[in-house]
């Protein structure tokens, strides 16, 4: 199956309302896993439905392989049952009063499969998806699981070059979430399906995709694989939308963060504005030290909170500076801490995880400070030193 291409899409719903979508372009490259990711109301599910043919576009092209899907503007339409794009939603729409067999049946005897293929079909999708025994069950006698297995075998059965879902996982719980999640990488990888998959859970679209798009209020913030997403962020808006415990935001002009950036080799570049410009730390990439000649800000831990396999410190930074200013941070490790509730340390950050934003959100570099940039090199892990460049 050729690529994707959405070239300026809208969609207004209402002429009252802003547009749900707002000129939305991006490639869907053959065999991507793409996760459309967002908060809710954002547009993620108006862009696959536009993309299935099942709500119309108020502007802009779809196309596959430079062949135009949908084109406001040239009057192009190509109706849902003629773009071979399968599509499982949130809820499984399965029919009520067909077995397990003859549901994943139904769409091949409409496309007139000869009786000895489809059933040979039946069967191999019915191993694949692991739900053998349930053949002559009705969906009322599945699991929410089994459910979203039979939804997923009858739209495999049809052999779609994409495959588009909605939301897929988000009736099921962690466990089932988990192994769907590994069975659908699974088929990914198997059938070569393109797969458009949308999102609210950030962990899901880091752990699934190939690329990220990150949408917010109909615009898309940035597209990506998960690393350039999360390593950078585009603007504020995809860096605080992304991590969990969610990443630090200070002002640049505060003492910590004029403190940080000092240390680690950097200065602000000269052009930048630094009115209500603001720095992000990412939790995990600081580094607590009892040591005060590290030359980190001092900070006071003001809680420290276990969460099975990995710890959240919260530091006070207001209790040890002299100037009116009250921040409070989080770390995270995964190292069981040495550390006390109100013991003073010491806190540096690693340059990969210092993010600077301008007043209106946009992503600006950080320049290197020759003078102090022997320092960061000297005391920064390997890990970190690689990733020096990355920030620029
Ligand atoms: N049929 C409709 N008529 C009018 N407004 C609609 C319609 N469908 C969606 N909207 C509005 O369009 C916007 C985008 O909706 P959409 O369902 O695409 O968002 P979403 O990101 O998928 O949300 P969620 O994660 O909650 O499912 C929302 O503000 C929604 O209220």
């Amino acid at each position: 199956m050729p690529n994707i291409t959405l070239n300026n899409i809208s969609k207004r719903y209402t002429p009252d309302h802003p547009p749900a979508v707002d000129q939305v372009s991006m490639e869907i490259e053959d065999g991507a896993f793409m996760c459309v990711l967002g908060p809710s109301g954002c547009g993620k599910s108006t862009i696959l439905r536009m993309i299935a043919g099942l709500e119309n576009l108020t502007d802009g092209e779809i196309a596959v392989a430079g062949k135009s899907l949908d084109h406001v503007r040239k009057g192009i339409f190509v109706p849902p049952e003629k773009r071979h794009i399968g599509l499982v939603f949130q809820s499984y729409a399965l029919w009520p009063h067909m077995t397990v067999a003859r549901n994943i049946e139904f769409g091949l005897k409409l496309q007139k499969m000869p009786a000895q293929e489809r059933k040979q079909r039946v069967a191999d999708m019915i191993a694949m998806l692991k739900i053998e025994g349930l053949e002559d069950r009705y969906p009322a006698q599945l699991s929410g699981g089994q459910q979203q297995r039979v939804a997923l075998a009858r739209t495999l059965a049809m052999n779609p070059g994409v495959l588009l879902l909605d939301e897929p996982l988000s009736n099921l719980d962690a466990a089932l979430r988990l192994s769907m999640r590994a069975e659908l990488t699974r088929l990914h990888k198997e059938f070569g399906t393109t797969i458009v998959f949308v999102t609210h859970d950030q962990w899901e679209a880091m752990t699934l995709a190939t690329k990220i798009a990150v949408m917010n209020k109909g615009t898309l913030q940035q597209i990506g694989t998960p690393d350039d997403i999360y390593e950078r962020p585009a603007n504020r808006f995809v860096a605080e939308f992304i991590g969990n415990p969610p990443i630090n935001m200070l002002p640049v002009t505060s003492s910590v963060a004029q403190h940080l950036i000092n240390i680690s080799g950097f200065s602000i570049p000269s052009e930048a504005s630094t009115d209500q410009a603001m720095l992000g730390l990412r939790p995990e990439g600081l580094q607590l030290s009892t040591d005060a000649s590290g030359k980190g800000f001092p900070v006071v831990i003001s809680d420290i909170m276990p969460t099975g396999g990995a710890w959240i410190i919260e530091l006070q930074a207001n209790a040890v500076t002299s100037e009116n200013e009250s921040f409070s941070l989080v770390y995270t490790t995964q190292t069981p801490p040495l550390w006390r509730k109100g013991e003073h340390v010491f806190l540096r950050a690693a340059p990969h995880a210092m993010h600077l934003f301008s007043k209106d959100g946009e992503r600006q570099s950080l320049s290197i400070n020759s003078k102090t940039a022997a320092f960061a090199e000297m005391k920064t892990p390997n890990l970190c030193k690689s990733k020096t460049e990355d920030i620029l």
